[in-house]
């Protein structure tokens, strides 16, 4: 597909010389890679090739990912393309950190910032869209995040809940997508010469909102995967102008990146701290990030307060026999349930009344007629070590679970009856439960798929 005339134009006036090599490159095939989850016990790829690291990104590799490895089906990796890994990197947030992901689905940045918080404080990953929001919820189950909210809402709805609340936020706004075009030709219908214009006016509101969720001292990085100034450089403009309490903080530029553009806004010669990727200088899509830190000083707003457990004694004592039988390690977080699913919340989470949570924290399972039933997420977010017993599928026994079959155990051994955490490459896959040799499988139905033996 031909990039937009108005495109052409405009972008032959702002690069001059350049202009040709940067048609050149949108025209190119688009760049893959993924992330290596550190999360995960199990750090060796089993049917993924990592070709060379990302230079910019600790956990990234070139590489193309296959949708039904095994290393992508147990979380070990996740595809995202080499430029949008540097936004989870200008904000690498602590563990113990408050974290919002504003716009996050389907969740290439909030899976990035959770290997940074491994595990410790709270996570929220947001998304306005609900079926893009469901899909974000799968991506951080299959990644074994356990210290996340999943919600979706918009910005205003948002920050009534949590006002000066965070530490770090993360707005990937949802923009003109040019940086995109060859990775998806779609995004080209959409662009006309407005429509950079019409997604800044919904960018400063966005922002408007998602500033009042930020603690005094707090990092907001601000990312957008478009060229177009109006939403780059001149939101930022805009922001320091209406809202003095924030500076740009340089963005250290490896190789390939370019400097922000202060001619291209408003002048401001802190701009050019932010940081352009360009898929002619970089192995990449176009992206554009800044990050700005906002002033210290008090919070003013009434602290939130703090979600309490619902459970029953009943359910308490379902849990912990299962727990007690299973579990290696205690689960000192909150456990709360939605219905007869039973989640333990992350620290610091607040009262949930009013918000849409699609996924609260880490989901342990399913209350059923006097017995509890461990989930996949569980499998997934749990080093192996940390369940009782567990059992070292081969390929053709993982290809079986993943089709939903039960299968007798090959191995000659004997296996106490019991639950299993099943693994791949040290990794969890789902659970099991074995009845004198025979593996009863509990790989949820909507998930199940043909496996093919697939070569790295
Ligand atoms: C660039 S995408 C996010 C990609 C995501 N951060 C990732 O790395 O996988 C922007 C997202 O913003 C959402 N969005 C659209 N309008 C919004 C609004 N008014 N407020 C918040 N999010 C919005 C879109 O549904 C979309 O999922």
């Amino acid at each position: 597909m031909a990039l937009p005339v108005a495109f052409q134009e405009k972008y032959r006036q702002l690069l001059g010389d350049e202009a040709d090599e940067f048609f050149h490159a949108l025209a190119a095939e688009p760049t893959k890679a993924f992330r290596v989850n550190p999360l995960k016990a199990g750090q060796e790829l089993t049917d993924t090739i990592a070709e060379t690291p990302i230079p910019w990104s600790r956990f990234g590799y070139y590489g193309s990912v296959y949708g039904h490895s095994v290393d992508h089906t147990d979380g070990l990796i996740y595809s995202q393309e080499p430029s949008a890994q540097l936004v989870g990197e200008l904000a690498a947030p602590q563990p113990g950190q408050k974290v919002l992901d504003l716009a996050a689905a389907p969740g290439g940045k909030s899976t990035h910032l959770a290997s940074f918080m491994n595990q410790a404080g709270l996570l929220v990953s947001n998304e306005i869209n609900r079926k893009r929001a469901g899909i974000l919820s799968e991506n951080m189950e299959r990644f074994g995040v356990a210290n996340a909210l999943v919600t979706n809402h918009d910005a205003i709805a948002l920050a009534k809940v949590f006002p000066e609340y965070f530490d770090t936020i993360v707005l990937d706004a949802p923009c003109s997508g040019e940086g995109m075009f060859r990775k998806d030709p779609d995004a080209m219908q959409y662009w006309s010469a407005d429509y950079p214009a019409e997604n800044a006016a919904r960018q400063k509101d966005i922002l408007t909102d998602t500033i009042k969720m930020l603690k005094p001292g707090g990092t907001l990085v601000y990312s957008t995967c478009t060229f177009a100034p109006e939403e780059d450089e001149q939101v930022i403009a805009w922001l320091l102008d209406n809202y003095p309490e924030f500076s740009i903080v340089p963005v250290d530029k490896v190789a390939g990146f370019d400097d922000g553009r202060p001619e291209w806004a408003d002048g401001n010669p802190a701009l050019k701290d932010t940081v352009r990727l360009f898929p002619n200088h970089v192995a990449g899509e176009g992206h554009f990030m800044a990050k700005l830190h906002k002033a210290d000083g008090e919070v003013t707003a009434k602290p939130v307060k703090l979600a309490k457990s619902n459970v029953t004694a009943e359910q308490q004592k379902l849990w912990d026999a299962f727990a007690n039988e299973n579990l290696t390690i205690d689960m000192p977080n909150t456990l709360i349930t939605f219905g007869d699913q039973l989640y333990a919340i992350p620290e610091g989470t607040p009262r949930l009344n009013g918000l849409q949570v699609l996924r609260a924290g880490l989901h342990l399972g399913t209350f059923k007629k006097k017995r509890f039933e461990p989930s996949l997420a569980l499998a997934l977010a749990l080093q192996p070590v940390q369940f009782k017993q567990s059992y070292a599928l081969t390929l053709d026994e993982w290809q079986k679970y993943v089709h939903g079959d039960t299968f007798m155990i090959e191995k000659d051994e004997s296996y106490a009856n019991g639950w299993y955490i099943l693994t791949m490459a040290e990794n969890g896959v789902g659970f099991g439960k074995l009845v004198n040799g025979q593996m009863k499988n509990f790989y949820p139905k909507g998930l199940r798929f043909i496996a093919q033996t697939h070569d790295k």
